[in-house]
């Protein structure tokens, strides 16, 4: 109780000292805490789940509703509540021991007031023995392997909004797609999120692979995956390391600067690449994961290289190939993540995902390695008389101290020089394609959407101007642009859905899931229902301004980047290069769109199901 008292005081304490860059700001924080009824309810209700005593969930001038009500007291303050658990879910959740913090002995599931059903109970497509309900997924009119979503929307209008979809080697899986059943799973995995999956990147990183490749797993992994893939005790001990570099709000604004280059750069790159239609080429896709490896290389490498140079008809460099590997390694693991065969006998799809991560590897950790050698330069530079803003490798200053954020990593107490390459290989491939893809979704909705693009536009030369640098104050200013980029993830998600294994008896639909059983919140599905987000099959990104009639009906039924202890640590990075990038691109292009509609496919993530070939005229200067 003590802890979490500190904690909501520290949320408040690092907000004041600038740790809220996005909206927000300090006073702004201790008003709406002041204000809103429902958050500092939720800060209360957020420390009293330390203590288990689970009460109801939501409460507005002493009107009490229970859990699992729709809870229609959060229409007002959707967006205040919204913006500060975005805010400050990081200082929310940063307990040192978080793991040990509680005994689960004992612990009583969130009560309902009627008796919860036992799981048995769940409806769901018939399952058969060890093959569960493949024979009807793949028989049914709505599957489609490539937008599996469809299917699941199929499910949920036949079974309802908690359904059981057993598949083989997922032999107890329910999905969830009630706003109020996400935030009770998010509840009861607070202090141990697993996140299941991943188990075929844990295999070749633990145990080393095939073809002579155990080198690589003796001298960097040394039998640990990393955050992505580890669970409990050892990956919350990267993750509280490396949790406070990656959302202070100081180190990622020291970017700025090369990100914001990056993203001039890059329109001057769709000039280069228009044709005489002013029309990108069918591999701009490619090139979006091109600038995506360019911008988030200014702080995971620490300087410029080169991807946006190039011209197609040289040779691939190795940033070039880095692009590559990538989209290899995550193709490979989308497929041995599909099908778990490997885990009975050594199949092909384990055998590529060991050459793609191999390759990959190799690839990157060379690229570390001249950054660690330009760094090593620097050091001697600076020592005799080069000053440090002179030197190619950016820096950020903190105190007396100047370092960059490899530097940074490297001097946090607890991490090892492996576990700090092995979250940069992590960063670096999970960085590249969710960037891209949300900026590309982001124009293709513009494109299509051409009233609410001159809103942008409008917003951008009011607010930023043409200036020759971007600043977080630029970036912080554009609500309107914020609204969109949130519509965007709604409407074209890149995560596929929040998935959780239960770690005690949780409540949710109604039914009491046993431990051990896995929980998928998929987000189509809880993005897209009409009694959530009114008119949901419209772009509107009013609903996420302050104020609107349209805004979401619960506060957790919008969580592009999860929430909790195990939310995505790159958001912040994410924010601002995505920002950037639609700045510099919408104040100096229109853009459209002329070919058939593009739809989301999935692998690893959500993708777009056509070549984005978006044409691009220059604007007149306002
Ligand atoms: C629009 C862009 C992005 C979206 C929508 C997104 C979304 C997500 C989501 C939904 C998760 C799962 C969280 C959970 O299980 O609760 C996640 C995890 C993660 N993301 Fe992101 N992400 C984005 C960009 C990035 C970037 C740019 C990076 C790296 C620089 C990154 C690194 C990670 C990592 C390392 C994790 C695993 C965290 C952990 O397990 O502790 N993401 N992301």
């Amino acid at each position: 109780m003590r802890a979490w008292r500190l904690l909501a005081k520290r949320s408040v304490m690092t907000s004041v000292s600038g740790g809220a860059p996005w909206g927000l700001n300090a006073a702004d924080l201790l008003q709406n805490i002041l204000r809103v009824p429902h958050y500092h309810h939720y800060i209360r209700h957020v420390s009293q789940c330390q203590t288990i005593q689970e009460e109801p969930h939501c409460s507005n001038n002493d009107k009490v509703i229970p859990p699992g009500d729709p809870c229609s007291v959060h229409d007002t303050h959707y967006l205040e509540a919204y913006n500060l658990m975005e805010e400050n879910a990081d200082m929310i959740f940063e307990p040192e021991n978080m793991l040990k913090e509680r005994s689960y002995d004992g612990e009583a599931v969130p009560e309902d007031s009627s008796l919860p059903m036992p799981a048995s109970m769940i409806p769901g497509p018939r399952a058969w023995p060890i093959v569960g309900c493949l024979p009807y997924m793949l028989g049914h009119k709505a599957f489609d392997p490539q937008r599996v979503y469809l299917f699941w929307e199929a499910v949920r209008q036949e079974f309802g909004p908690t359904f059981r979809k057993d598949m083989p080697g997922h032999s107890c899986l329910v999905f969830i797609s009630r706003p109020e059943d996400l935030e009770s799973l998010f509840r009861s995995t607070m202090y141990d999120p697993v996140r299941p999956g991943m188990t075929s990147l844990k295999k070749i990183r633990s145990e080393g692979g095939a073809d002579g490749h155990t080198h690589i797993h003796d001298t960097i992994f040394r039998g640990r995956a990393g955050i992505l893939a580890e669970q409990g005790e050892e990956w919350w001990r990267v993750r509280r390391r490396v949790q406070r570099p990656l959302t202070d709000a100081t180190i990622i604004h020291s970017y700025l600067p090369q990100m914001d280059q990056v993203a001039m750069e890059f329109v001057e790159r769709i000039r280069y690449l228009r044709d005489e239609k002013d029309e990108m080429p069918e591999s701009f896709n490619t090139e979006l994961h091109k600038w995506a490896l360019e911008s988030l290389g200014t702080i995971t490498l620490e300087r410029r290289l080169g991807c946006l140079q190039e011209d197609a008809s040289t040779l691939p460099s190795r940033p070039l190939r880095l692009v590559v590997l990538v989209k290899q390694l995550l193709g490979a693991l989308h497929h041995t993540e599909n099908l778990k065969l490997w885990q009975y006998f050594p199949t092909t799809s384990i055998k590529r995902l060991q050459e793609a991560h191999q390759v990959f590897t190799d690839v990157a950790l060379e690229a570390i390695r001249d950054t660690e050698r330009l760094l090593a330069t620097r050091g001697r530079s600076a020592s005799s008389s080069v000053t440090a803003s002179s030197c190619p490798l950016h820096h950020h200053q903190k105190g007396d101290e100047t370092s960059s954020f490899l530097e940074t990593l490297l001097r946090i107490p607890g991490l090892s020089r492996e576990d700090v390459l092995t979250f940069l290989l992590d960063m670096i491939f999970t960085g590249i394609d969710t960037t891209s893809h949300a900026v590309g979704n982001m124009l293709y909705l513009l494109a299509r959407n051409p009233q609410e693009q001159q809103k942008v536009q409008q917003e951008i030369d009011k607010m930023v101007g043409r200036p020759r640098h971007l600043t977080p104050d630029h970036l912080a200013a554009l609500t309107y642009t914020k609204a969109v980029f949130r519509e965007t993830l709604r409407m074209m998600p890149v995560s596929i859905g929040i998935v959780r294994r239960l770690n005690r008896d949780t409540i949710l639909g109604g039914y009491r899931i046993p431990a051990g059983w896995e929980v998928v919140a998929p987000t189509l599905l809880m993005n897209q229902q009409e009694a959530v987000f009114p008119r949901a099959g419209e772009f509107l990104p009013e609903r996420f301004l302050r104020g609107s009639s349209l805004a979401p009906r619960h506060h957790f039924s919008f969580l592009p980047f999860s929430y909790g202890p195990r939310m995505c640590i790159g958001r912040r990075i994410a924010y601002q290069e995505i920002f950037c990038l639609i700045v510099r691109i919408l104040s100096e292009l229109n853009v459209d769109y002329k070919y058939e509609d593009i739809h989301l496919i999935n692998r690893l993530s959500y993708g777009p199901s056509h070549p984005l070939r978006f044409t691009f005229t220059d604007r007149m200067k306002p």
